[in-house]
């Protein structure tokens, strides 16, 4: 491979990198939160699942996803499956 084209896919694994660090940062915190909320529900008998909520979190990121609403809105329903496991 030229040294170049080395040079420019490394700079784009760097920066790829530094995003999975800070979206797991982010996932950590999240998934922190989705432990509290399933605390609470079992304290007070609540279903761990709440579709509506999902339904509307689905709609909010896909609407807010300005190039890849389809994948965006797969990743949040892969984050909010992983939640429910860690609930
Ligand atoms: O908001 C809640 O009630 C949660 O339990 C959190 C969360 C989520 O990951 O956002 C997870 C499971 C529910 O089905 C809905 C949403």
């Amino acid at each position: 491979m030229k040294g170049s084209i080395k040079m420019l896919l490394e700079q784009k694994r760097n920066n790829i990198n530094q995003i999975n660090n800070e979206l797991i940062a982010l996932l950590e915190k999240r998934f922190d939160l989705c432990k509290d909320i399933g605390k609470i529900k079992a304290q007070n008998n609540l279903p761990i699942f709440d579709e509506n909520r999902e339904q509307i979190i689905l709609k909010q990121v896909e609407e807010q996803s300005t190039n890849y609403p389809k994948e965006v809105k797969n990743v949040f329903q892969t984050i909010m499956q992983q939640a429910k496991n860690i609930e």
